[in-house]
């Protein structure tokens, strides 16, 4: 359940929108067998009628398939112990994992087994995320701003460099491709590597990418650290469970250039108008959007739960052991891709009301018609 405060009236929104989002995350060659058979149920609670919303918060659940059979085991009121006694799902999981929450949950809260520590600690909860973040991106859509993710690499399986820009047009494409990659020969070769691991007991990370494309130049800030845009969209993706390092633009790779071959030269375009030659930095400059396609990355750790099980201590016995594993998937960089572009969608909402404001999606248009509009010829820059 989430709710999303501050959204203007006027955005169109229906709980379809939300499960087709909800279905884009469940995506994915290398996801395990828990995505099949459970099914998200959406009811939007408040802050929508006839599909439009009226300005106040928008509150969704998402409702789980599966829960039936998880109600007593998870149940928030006592249950009668003779009722669980006989649960399998119920066995006390003390063979923490390597690379996941369970230990130092159990230390921190004081649990004597995982159990309350992975229900809250798994992505599971990102399904959430993804119903907000479409909230958001209608919003977005509304004013011209369209997102799209995609998959850069699978471990070591990487789409060549200086490929073009999947744009808008091309989601429905990359929502199809086993991988979530645009890049057919790059995504035939992903697949070979989850196979390859799946066959090995091993599990996968990778690195994912969203990119907006219509953002207006100066949301985020140069003044405030904390508002910055590009710190905003670093905690959002860092926020997302198994994500170890962000990237804005180049990032990284800037870092080993000469100051020369690293910024995006302001220059005239054949008809006169002010553009950037290159985007390197990723359409940030300063903590703010310089107007051009924002471009972001998140790198994702391989999947903790390893069927070739990690090496632990049992708690229960004090014991050397190997770490549980039911099940679980062997590579889930294309949900978090979709997670990714819900929380970017997220970001971007919030700095586009914060700048904007507007009480009515229409009035936002208007101030951000009127913000451009004032922007004088010497510095009308359009974006890439
Ligand atoms: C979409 C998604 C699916 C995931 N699926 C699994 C999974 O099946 N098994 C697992 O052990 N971890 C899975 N994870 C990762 C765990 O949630 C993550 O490893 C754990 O929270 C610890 O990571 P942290 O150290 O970054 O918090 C998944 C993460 C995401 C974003
Ligand atoms: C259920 C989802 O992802 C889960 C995220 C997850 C984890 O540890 O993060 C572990 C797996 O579940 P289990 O607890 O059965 O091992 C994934 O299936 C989902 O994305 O809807």
């Amino acid at each position: 359940m989430g709710i999303i405060e501050g959204v203007p009236a006027g955005v169109e929104i229906t709980s379809g929108h939300i499960a087709d989002s909800l279905a884009r995350r469940r995506l994915g060659y290398g996801r395990g067998a828990r995505m099949k058979f459970e099914q998200d149920v959406v009811t939007i609670l408040g802050g929508v009628r006839h599909g439009i919303t009226q300005g106040g918060p928008v509150a969704i659940q998402v409702g789980n398939t599966e829960w039936p059979k998880w109600e007593q085991i998870m149940s928030a009121d006592p249950v009668d112990p003779a009722l669980l006694a006989d649960q399998a799902r119920n066995a006390p999981l003390t063979r923490p994992r390597p690379g996941h929450a369970d230990f130092t949950g159990m230390q921190k809260y004081g649990f004597d087994e995982a159990r309350p520590v992975l229900e809250r600690a798994s992505a599971r909860e990102t399904a959430t995320r993804v119903a907000m973040g479409t909230v958001a991106a209608r919003f977005l859509k509304h004013l011209g701003i369209e997102l799209v993710s995609h998959t850069v690499s699978i471990a070591s399986v990487t789409v060549p460099e200086g490929r073009p820009l999947p744009v808008p047009a091309d989601v429905i494409a990359l929502d199809a491709d086993p991988l979530r990659c645009f890049d057919r020969e790059t995504s035939d070769a992903m697949v070979a590597e989850v196979d390859a691991a799946h066959k090995e007991g091993e599990t996968l990370g990778g690195v994912v990418e969203v990119l907006a494309y219509g953002l207006p130049p100066g949301l985020g800030s140069y003044v405030h650290w904390d508002r910055r845009l590009d710190s905003r969209l670093a905690a959002a993706l860092m926020g997302i469970q198994a994500i170890k390092g962000v990237e804005v633009g180049d990032g990284f790779r800037t870092a080993a250039r000469r100051g020369s071959a690293a910024h995006d030269e302001i220059v005239r375009d054949d008809a006169g108008r002010i553009v950037r030659a290159s985007n390197r930095a990723g359409g940030i400059e300063g903590g703010m959007s310089i107007g051009d396609v924002l471009r972001v990355r998140a790198a994702m750790k391989p999947i903790a739960t390893v069927p070739r099980a990690l090496k632990t201590i049992d708690v229960s016995t004090g014991e050397p052991a190997k770490a549980h594993h039911q099940r679980s998937d062997v590579c889930a960089v294309p949900a978090a891709g979709v997670v990714a572009e819900a929380m970017v969608a997220l970001v971007l909402a919030e700095a586009v009301a914060e700048k904007f404001g507007g009480d009515s999606v229409a009035e936002t248009a208007r101030n951000i018609k009127g913000y451009l509009d004032s922007i004088p010829a010497s510095l009308d820059s359009i974006g890439q």
